[in-house]
Order: structure tokens, then sequence, then C-alpha cells
């Protein structure tokens, strides 16, 4: 690993500010999915370990929920100034465990930051409220009051910037944390405990726990002492998080699969569309949960936009994420059979394929293709392909394409591009998705809600929603009071 500072380069878990490897010696290699080289192991803790870190983040809590919440917030901006500091090792150990290029790593730890810095001063506006009493002499109120150890389970897609804009709002409203990072993508996780142990954030309220998923997800989910379950990755893993949650009733924040659908009415420039859409799809080589899957373009326009569509695909370099490319390795080599099976799939059932032509720089790699005419029976309109296979489809009146952009379980994101304001409010309205972005492709930050609904997932991060997760209201009623007025 070439870094400025080979301490980021953790191999141990982190466990109550120690660094520590699996009882039983247990290691996972973590492999670079460009060249498949072997970049270093991660340690499987045992399930007792896990325990531990769960009663480490449990002693943590008293003092941790007790310190001043301007004092917490500047231990967070310690963090975040850390994480811009170290910007060029985080972005290229992000690069060598996961795949993209350099510089959407380099995005992505800006965008990892700013969730701390948010969190960081949003935990200062954490309000209760005065509520006029119906008691006579009483005083009513609420206040919030942190819930708790929360553990946090995240993708290996983004593996810096799921993680903070978890533990960015649960650290800030006083909670302890736990994070199981992806173990294809462990190395950020830990890069981020040491820089939350130079920022000063105290032992256990910070930890990461590498292990075999099963066996983490099992000790956490059932431990009555944490209360908050969050979770990024795919909507199978997250119902079977919330069945393993059940026995101990616990909160539950979910950002599970997507299958966006991005529609382009006829109104539009078909180039300049075609254009935005290339850059919705094929954003971390299309395995991000906010990847426009479906495409579904008017027919007055449809010839032009797929010409122009394939043509801004096949300006796409593809290769190794360090050397400048557009389009990284997928995560694993599974991901290209799968990837491959979606193709064949659409094909056969009558979809016409561009692209995929060229030769792949090596075996995770999956040059970009798209299936056109596709129909909600293929492979490729029903499931996130998580891979840089698009899919576009025609439509003729708005109520035709809510009623396609609808047609199926997932309802995270949308996208749609016009400029007629009354359609705009009709589609906006008619789509069943946690967010929809009208002409635009950047629609995330830490300031907005970012969540879904249906089998996308529960509860909402970022924004003044993302603090909300880890905080309880706490009702009082002070009754006899000597001088309570109504209100
Ligand atoms: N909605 C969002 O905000 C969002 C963001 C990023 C990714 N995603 C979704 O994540 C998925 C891709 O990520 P992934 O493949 O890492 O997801 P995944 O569900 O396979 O794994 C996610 C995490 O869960 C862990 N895990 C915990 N218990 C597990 C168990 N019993 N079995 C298996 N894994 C367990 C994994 O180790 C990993 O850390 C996609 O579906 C994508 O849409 C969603
Ligand atoms: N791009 C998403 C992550 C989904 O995979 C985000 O911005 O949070």
């Amino acid at each position: 690993m070439k870094l400025n500072d080979p301490r980021l380069f953790r191999q141990y878990a982190y466990v109550d500010g120690k660094w520590t490897h699996g009882t039983e010696g247990r290691e996972e290699a973590v492999i670079d999915p460009a060249t498949q080289e072997t970049i270093g192991h991660c340690a499987l803790l045992e399930a007792a370990q896990i325990t531990e870190a769960v009663t480490a983040a449990e002693n943590a809590f008293a003092a941790w929920r007790a310190v001043n919440v301007h004092e917490r917030a500047e231990k967070l901006h310690a963090w975040y100034r850390l994480l811009h500091e170290h910007k060029e090792d985080l972005a290229y150990l992000m690069t060598r465990e996961q795949g993209k290029p350099l510089n959407d790593g380099r995005g992505e730890v800006d965008y990892g930051a700013s969730f701390i810095q948010w969190f960081a001063e949003e935990a200062k506006r954490a309000y209760g409220m005065t509520i006029p009493s119906h008691i006579p002499n009483a005083a009513l109120g609420t206040i919030k009051e942190p819930v708790g150890v929360a553990a946090m389970f995240t993708p290996w897609n983004f593996p810096l910037a799921m993680i903070t804009r978890k533990a960015g709002a649960a650290l800030a409203a006083g909670c302890p944390v736990i994070v199981k990072p992806a173990n294809e993508t462990p190395y950020s996780a830990l890069a981020l405990a040491e820089l939350a142990e130079r920022a000063g954030i105290p032992a256990g309220v910070f930890n990461v726990v590498t292990g075999d998923p099963a066996t983490v997800s099992e000790v956490l989910c059932s431990d009555s002492r944490i209360r908050n379950i969050s979770f990024t990755g795919s909507t199978r893993v997250g119902k079977l998080l919330m069945r393993q949650s059940s026995s101990s009733v616990k909160r539950m924040s979910l950002e599970l699969g997507g299958n966006a659908p991005f529609i382009v009415c006829d109104d539009m420039d078909p180039d300049a569309a075609a254009k935005e859409a290339v850059a919705a799809k094929f954003q971390t080589a299309g395995q991000d949960c906010l990847a426009a899957n479906r495409i579904f373009v008017q027919r007055g326009i449809y010839d032009d936009f797929v010409a122009r569509f394939v043509a801004h695909m096949e300006a796409l370099t593809v290769g190794n994420g360090l050397e400048n490319n557009d389009i990284g390795p997928l995560i694993h080599k599974r991901a290209v059979e799968s990837a491959n099976g979606i193709v064949e799939d659409g094909i056969n059932k009558g979809a016409r394929r561009f692209g995929g032509e060229r030769k792949a720089p090596g075996e995770n790699f999956f040059v970009p293709t798209v299936l056109v005419d596709i129909t909600p029976e293929m492979r490729v309109f029903r499931e996130e392909t998580f891979s840089p296979v698009a899919g576009i489809g025609v439509f003729d009146s708005d109520d035709e394409v809510i009623q396609l952009a609808n047609d199926t379980e997932y309802g995270l994101a949308a996208y749609v591009y016009t400029n007629d304001l009354r359609r705009t409010w009709k589609l906006m309205r008619g789509l069943e998705y946690g967010m929809v972005s009208v002409n635009s492709v950047k629609m995330t930050g830490a300031p907005i809600p970012f969540g879904g609904i249906k089998q996308s997932g529960l509860g909402r991060e970022g924004g003044a929603q993302g603090l909300e997760e880890y905080l309880d209201t706490k009702y009082y009623c002070l009754g006899n009071m000597p001088s309570a007025s109504s209100s």
C-alpha cells in the first residue's frame, strides 16, 4: 500500500480503543478487484469478541452521552478535518479495495466527511418541545435522548460514506457505535477508526468489528443492549436482519436496494438527456443504489435518444481505477457472471443489445452495455443490475410511464427529465419513490433525507431526519407544580 501515512492501513479490528485480531487467528484475504492481487487481510473475530465489543460500547455510553453536545461536535469536527487532510490516502485505499476510479474515491471522501460536519452541527439543534397542558397545574414537554448503542452494517460499494452517514448521526446524538463493514472493503472503515482515535473520540465509542457476516449479525441483532440496527445493503440481507432483531425489538434503519427509473419526456433535447442518463447509470460501474437502471423515453425522441446514449456510453473508458478510467472493475467475478446472465436473458426475450463488444481489461471488468426495447418480463427490468448494464424502454403517455416505473418492489430513487411544470408535478406525485430528482443527476448530500419506500427500506439518513434515527423522544409530565399554567 503506497500511503503517505502508512498507519491508515490497518488489518485488525478496532474494539474499545484497541487493535485486535481474532482469538482463533482466523482471517480473510482482501482482494484488489482490478488486479485480483491480495492487498491484505481482515481479522475474523469470534462471536465472543463481538459480544465484548457490545460490552465496551455499552460501558462507554454513559460517559459519551454526558459529554456536552458542543464538545461532542468539536470532536466530530476534528474527525471531519482529518478526513480532508488524509483525502489522498483514503481515496487510494478505497480504489485498491473497491476498484472505483481515484477521482470518485476523492469525491466519496468529501461526501463522507460532509455527513460528519453536518451532524456535528445538527446535534446542537436536537430540540424537544413544550406541550400546552390539559392537566391542571402540570408542565408537559418532550426531551430528546440518545437511543443507546447502535450497530451498523455497511456495503462495499461506498465503503466510507455509508459509514459516516450513519456513524456521524449516531455519535452526534450521543450513541456509541459498532460498525461491521463489508468483508470486501474493510480498510476504509479501519482508517476511519484510526482517524476517530486521533480526533479524540474515546475508546469504546467508535468500534469496527470484522468477521463472518452471519455470525456478527446474529450476535449484534440478538443482543438486547444494541438499541438500533442501521443497515445499508441488499433487501435480502435487510429482511434477515429484521427477523434476527425481532426478539429484542430494536429501532431499525434500512437503506436497501433500488431499481431507479429515469424518465425522459419528449420536450427534452435527446443528446443532453442521454448524456445525463449515462452519468446516472454508470457511476461506480453501475454498482450504486441510485443507478438509473431502467430508462424510459417518450416515443417521439426514442430512436434519437438511443443512438446518442450508445455514443456517450461507448466513450467511457474501462480499466483500473488508479489509471483514471471512467469505469473500474466490478467487485468480484460473481457480479460479472450476474451481469452476463441479465444481458443474455434480455436478448432471449427480444431486447436489442448495444455495446459490450470491446475487450474487457481483466476478469472482473464488464464493458458498458445497454439493452434496448426492454419489457417487464426481462430481468433487466425487474432486478437491480448493480453493473454497467442499462435498459431502455419506450413510453407514450404519462400514466403509462408512471405505471411502468412503479412496477417494481423497490422505491428508492427516480429521475424525471422534462421542462413542463405540469408534467413534472404529475410524474413526481405519481412515482412511488422516496426520492425524485427532476432534471438533475446529482440529488444526494448531507442536508437531504435519503431513503426509500416499499422494499427499499425504512427510515431516512442525512438531513434533520437522520439524527432522529438515533434519538428517543421522552415525554415528561411535571404534576402538581406550584405555578404551572396551561402553557
Ligand atoms: N439504499 C441505500 O442507501 C444503499 C446504499 C448502498 C448500497 N445499497 C444496496 O446494497 C447492495 C449491495 O451491497 P452488498 O452486496 O454489500 O449488500 P449485502 O446485503 O450483501 O451486504 C451488506 C452488508 O451486510 C453484511 N451482512 C450482515 N449480515 C449478513 C448476513 N447474515 N449475510 C450476508 N451479509 C450480511 C455484509 O457483510 C455487508 O457488510 C445493493 O442492493 C444496493 O442497492 C443500498
Ligand atoms: N450513491 C448512494 C449510495 C448507494 O449505493 C448515496 O449517495 O448514498
